[in-house]
């Protein structure tokens, strides 16, 4: 039995759900169907969810929240109309959506979470009914009824897995189970989604539940490639890759899959496949515990992302100085911001982070308490940094490979100005200005995939 993820590309019109069913139908191990929320139809629309968000906001801020709802509603209405779905579906929908803008506000987050869930909660009940106007034997089943349980607020949403047994019990369904991604509920009942891009997160914990033989996971590229192909040209398809690799890679930006979907389906050795809804034949990328036959590439991809800021700390003797670090990373952790690497001298520490954690209020304390608390000899907060990440499991069979990399960025014209080696010996990070990441990023694949 397979569990199959439909991505909101996949799902963002009725061209691409007729898409959706095909591929459904054509192989009877296809039993449990995960969708998103309707995605972009070309690149300038907007994705379900943002439109939601923003219904959201105004409801919070007790703005006119008229035309923001219609919009939304319109989404699914022309969905159902050219699929030909009986019309009363759309009132369901537009009822469920004025509710969840009329519901308590008291929690925002959690109102929020409930509009967001609106997206690939009303799309799995309309796949459901377009699939039943076909006379297939399908139905929604709703995160409540199916058992996907998460953790309670304030601590980051998690699937528990305590959930799994009632999970389970869907594999012994009759006919194909139509179940919205991106959110789950507390032991409570309480509404929490999952970070965005969460869908992927609901398949693989579905496939792990029901011991699937794969988790396929369908989006609107043919493979995973060796870098994002909206940077460099067309870059090599990995055909296979380790659990390992492609949670480095999501992590480090590769958007096609979200970083925490590898551990369920990894811990129940359930193999994921990527592949593509507008080319279903394409073999896709197999993501597996252990490779086949070794890879004759220590690299297997390429990874940049943006949005990282890095903290520098000097002080003469720092070295010597016991509890140095942690009182550092404490006065982070006391204002929620979470770190990502900590490189170190004998004199000095800089603490990578994300500036999204940052806001001009907290940067302003954190600042203050260094220089306070530690007594450094200079403290500077330096942002518009990118991390590149190399990721391979036999880069660490591979001599000579960091001064290949570091011979590729001065190519480009670009300074490196941080270098970790993860202690997983999987990836190794460098740290650039964000104005040169594409050029890096080109440099780097060309010198180890051309
Ligand atoms: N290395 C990569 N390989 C494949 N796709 C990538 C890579 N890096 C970024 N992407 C982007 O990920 C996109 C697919 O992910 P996403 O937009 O979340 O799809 P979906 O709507 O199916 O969830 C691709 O269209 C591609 O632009
Ligand atoms: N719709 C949600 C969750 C999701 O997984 O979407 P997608 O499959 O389009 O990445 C989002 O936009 O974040």
């Amino acid at each position: 039995m397979k569990v199959c993820k439909f991505g909101g590309t996949s799902v963002a019109s009725a061209t691409q759900i007729k898409k959706v069913v095909d591929i459904v139908l054509s192989d009877k191990e296809r039993k449990i169907v995960v969708v998103s929320a309707p995605g972009k139809r070309s690149s300038d629309d907007t994705k379900v969810t943002d439109l939601l968000i923003e219904l959201a906001n105004r409801a919070l801020n007790n703005e006119d929240t008229t035309e923001a709802c219609a919009n939304v509603i319109a989404r699914y209405e022309e969905i159902a109309q050219e699929l030909n779905i009986d019309p009363k579906i759309i009132e369901t929908i537009r009822q469920d959506i004025e509710q969840r803008v009329q519901s308590s506000k008291e929690d925002e987050v959690l109102f929020m979470d409930s509009m967001k869930a609106a997206g690939e909660d009303n799309n799995a009940k309309l796949i459901a009914a377009y699939f039943q106007s076909l006379g297939v034997e399908a139905r929604y089943v709703s995160p409540k009824e199916g058992g996907l349980l998460v953790n309670e607020r304030p601590a980051r949403v998690q699937a528990l897995p305590e959930g799994d047994e009632q999970l389970a019990k869907l594999k012994d369904e009759k006919g194909i189970i139509v179940f919205p991604g991106f959110f789950g509920f507390t032991k409570n009942g309480t509404l929490r989604t999952f970070n965005r891009g969460g869908s992927d997160i609901t398949g693989s914990l579905l496939a792990a539940a029901t011991d699937a033989t794969l988790y396929e996971n369908f989006t609107d590229v043919d493979s995973v490639f060796a870098a994002n192909p909206m940077v460099v040209d067309e870059p090599e398809a990995i055909k296979e890759m380790t659990y390992r690799e492609m949670r480095e890679l999501a992590y480090a930006g590769f958007s096609v899959f979200h970083d925490e979907a590898l551990m369920p389906a990894f811990r129940k050795s359930v193999p994921v496949c990527i592949k593509n809804t507008n080319n279903p034949e394409a073999p896709g990328t197999m993501i597996v515990s252990e490779r086949k036959k070794p890879s004759n590439r220590p690299v297997v991809g390429i990874a940049a992302d943006d949005g990282f800021a890095t903290l520098y700390v000097d002080k003469y003797l720092m070295n010597q100085e016991l509890g140095f670090g942690r009182k550092l990373l404490e006065i982070l952790e006391d204002e929620g911001i979470s770190f990502e690497h900590t490189p170190s001298g004998i004199d000095n520490m800089s603490v990578i982070l994300r500036t999204e954690y940052l806001t001009p209020e907290n940067e302003k304390r954190v600042i203050e308490r260094v220089q306070e608390e530690l007594q450094p000899d200079h403290v500077h907060l330096e942002k518009d940094l990118s991390m590149v990440v190399l990721v391979g499991e036999g880069m660490r069979h591979t001599l000579g490979l960091a001064s290949r990399a570091a011979g590729a960025i001065s190519r480009s014209g670009a300074s490196i100005q941080m270098i970790n080696q993860g202690s997983s010996e999987v990836s190794l990070v460098f740290g650039i200005l964000t104005a040169d990441e594409t050029r890096v990023l080109k440099s780097l694949y060309d010198e180890f995939f051309k």
